[in-house]
């Protein structure tokens, strides 16, 4: 996994990476941050034109995928502008010219593996991608050979999809009296690839818990949680689980880094300009290329296993983090709505949440 990983960081950098596969290989570049002089790096040590890499959410979303569950590739004409590939990622409506459109065809695997070392970097999830042959022009081989372009095994960005190479390790801990509940640790857990760290708030006495342990996993949205946006109702969930497991007598609250359901700060802003424009939340994140969930939850459930929690009352409205838990063997002895308050900013988000993604919220929305 190491080079992928590596990789992941030099896509953020607004550098490209060469994938190989068996037989040929390919350099990748995030369209986020694309410039006209790396378009032209690609094509100079590339041997065949370049193709933009679009997930199957952004293909079904512009009508150009041909199979019902797969990423496309389309072929760019030479000299196409910036504008117009960031366009072909992101237009709120199908502007695809029909020359693009009706040559677009599947994904290749090595296509598919420069996708996976783009999504798991959070940036736009949209690859540009020019093959490279079975050999490497003079150039591109001593670029390799002095590390200045990251080389990874197509099988390895492929498993950056597939399987997070998980194992959260507890890294440090204190105590840190809060508002709500002057009884809390933080304990700090890193994902074995050391980038994304999550926190368990310990509320209250762990030898004193109740049994089932109340839990919530809550996760991460900077707008809400820090200052209090209308647009979302995470704030008060957050303020109001620790309140409520510190008057049940304890438990633990996960604060998962997860931003915007898993799709990063910046594309959740994106995300919020097309709802601004009408689009809906789950609608917006598909047309920029996301499903409508991209969370996952297994650092979770490896935190409460480290912390020894195998039956939990959970709190929440929504029926896939139940699903996760049980899945993974913990048992939901309970689960506990946790409702924050309606506002003219935040109705249809929360309205969207129950009627597309089945989160329990009649009650608020009874209100209304
Ligand atoms: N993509 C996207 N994410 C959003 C939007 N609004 C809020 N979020 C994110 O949605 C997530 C909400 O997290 P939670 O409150 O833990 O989960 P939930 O799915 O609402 O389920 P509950 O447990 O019932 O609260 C956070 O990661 C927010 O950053 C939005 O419009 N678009
Ligand atoms: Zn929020």
């Amino acid at each position: 996994m190491q080079q992928a990983e590596r990789a992941v960081f030099d896509i953020r950098r607004g550098q490209p990476v060469h994938i190989s596969g068996p037989e040929a290989g390919v350099l990748v570049a995030a369209v986020e941050g694309l410039t006209p002089a790396l378009i032209n790096r690609l094509r100079v040590l590339g041997c065949e034109k370049t193709r933009l890499a679009v997930t199957s959410h952004r293909a079904r979303w512009t009508g150009i995928a041909n199979h019902a569950s797969a990423a496309m590739s389309l072929l760019l004409p030479d000299g196409i502008p910036v504008s117009e590939i960031v366009d072909l990622c992101t237009a709120r409506h199908d502007t695809t010219p029909a020359e693009i459109a009706d040559r677009a065809r599947p994904v290749t695997p090595l296509e598919s593996a420069a996708l996976a070392v783009v999504r798991a970097s959070r940036l736009l999830p949209a690859a540009l991608v020019t093959g490279t042959g079975p050999v490497h022009r003079e150039e591109l081989a001593a670029l390799i050979k002095d590390g200045t372009i990251l080389d990874v095994p197509a099988d390895q960005a492929l498993a950056l999809a597939s399987s997070p190479r998980l194992q959260v390790s507890e890294t440090s801990d204190a105590i840190v009296p809060l508002a709500d509940s002057e009884e809390s640790r933080f304990v700090l857990f890193r994902e074995a690839n050391g980038v994304q760290e999550h926190v368990a708030v310990l509320i209250g006495d762990p030898k004193t818990w109740p049994n089932p342990v109340p839990v919530r996993l809550h996760s991460a949205c900077l707008t809400g949680d820090l200052f209090g946006s209308l647009r979302c109702d995470c704030g008060e969930q957050l303020r109001g689980s620790v309140r409520e497991i510190a008057n049940t007598g304890g438990g633990v609250l996960l604060y998962l880094a997860q931003e915007g359901r898993g799709i990063g700060l910046a594309n959740k802003l994106r995300a919020y300009r097309l709802q601004d424009q009408g689009m809906d939340t789950v609608d917006a994140d598909c047309s920029l290329g996301f499903g409508a969930d991209e969370r996952r939850y297994e650092a979770a459930v490896e935190m409460l296993q480290t912390l020894g929690i195998d039956r939990v009352r959970l709190l929440t409205n929504n029926p896939d983090k139940v699903r996760a838990l049980q899945e993974a063997g913990i048992d939901v002895a309970d689960r506990q709505p946790l409702l924050g308050k309606l506002n003219r900013h935040n109705a249809r988000y929360l309205t969207t949440k129950a009627d597309r993604a089945g989160h329990f919220l009649e009650e608020l929305l009874r209100k209304a």
